[in-house]
């Protein structure tokens, strides 16, 4: 049963085709659009896919952006499914006011994290860890998870794009062009560059400590998103770079809400070997 997964943000539309909605699933395609060229995805991109014959998506645009979306996935005779938050889900407890307010793709990065620390804690066969799960996008989300899988809270703060496009437009003088991230920057184009960088990097910093403080264990910590890679080598302490956290989180729901016996009709009444 081949599987879409989609994760529309602010900046791109992300996807990838599995061989089985679950998982450890093959990826069999994938591919990332900016959010203005979405409407060629069935002519382009799409074209030539074999149908999905399952799809789950989160998006965080808005309704013209995923009116969009659902039309170019007319090509294929698929219903499209959208996670929206809820107060619990494959594992994960939503501790937030209101939890269907949280963005759908902080609720399903966190549903993938949550599962590939506990892989690996069974790997080692040690106990569940808390964690910090870091998604730098056009926005950057910081998120805290205790041991138990409850959602504690996260921060929200502008991502590179932003920061820098909110300093250009509120000033007279800060109209240069990308710089480097330095400790002591000095130019203006590293100043903002290493502004930027660091802000983020410090904010994750402090979640640690305040995970590490409330649940008296240190956390792992995982970093994804379009310009993860651009903060790796900024990171101070033990983290993880994940590139594709929200399709690990898709694939979690999706093994619960498409289970192989309804794939597979058959599947279920041939004996076993
Ligand atoms: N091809 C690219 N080249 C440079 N930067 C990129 C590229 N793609 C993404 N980015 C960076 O990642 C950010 C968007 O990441 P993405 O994960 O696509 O965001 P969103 O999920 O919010 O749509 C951009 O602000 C930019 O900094
Ligand atoms: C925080 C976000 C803007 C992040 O979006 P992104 O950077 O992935 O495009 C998105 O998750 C969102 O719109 N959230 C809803 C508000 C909330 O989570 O509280
Ligand atoms: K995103």
């Amino acid at each position: 049963m081949t599987f879409l997964a989609i994760d529309v943000g602010n900046t791109r539309l992300k996807w990838a085709q599995y061989d089985a909605p679950r998982p450890g699933a093959a990826l069999l395609a994938h591919g990332a659009e900016f959010l203005e060229h979405i409407e060629k995805l069935a002519e382009g991109a799409w074209r030539d896919l074999p149908a999905p014959q399952a799809m789950l998506g989160c998006i965080v645009a808005g309704d013209a952006i995923k009116r969009c979306v659902q039309e170019q996935m007319e090509l294929w005779d698929v219903a499209p499914q959208w996670v929206v938050s809820s107060s619990s889900e494959a594992g994960l407890i939503n501790g937030y006011d209101h939890p269907a307010r949280l963005g759908a793709d902080r609720w399903v990065a966190m549903i993938g994290a949550r599962h590939r620390m506990l892989a690996q804690a069974a790997l080692h066969g040690s106990a569940p860890r808390p964690m910090v799960v870091a998604m730098v996008g056009t926005a950057v989300t910081v998120e805290a998870i205790d041991a138990g899988g409850k959602f504690l809270g996260g921060l929200i703060l502008p991502g590179h794009g932003i920061m820098l496009r909110a300093l250009e437009s509120g000033t007279a003088g800060l109209h240069v062009p990308t710089g480097e991230v330095r400790e002591f920057p000095t130019n203006t184009s590293d100043a903002l560059t290493s502004g930027g960088t660091y802000a983020i990097a410090g904010a994750v910093e402090r979640m640690m400590q305040h995970v590490r403080q409330h649940c008296g264990a240190e956390p792992m910590c995982v970093m994804t998103g379009g310009a993860g890679w651009k903060m790796a080598p900024s990171m101070q302490g033990t983290f993880e770079l994940v590139d594709n956290l929200i399709f690990d989180g898709l694939l979690e729901i999706a093994a619960r809400r498409f289970p192989a016996s309804l794939a597979n009709p058959d599947a279920a009444v041939i004996p076993g070997p």
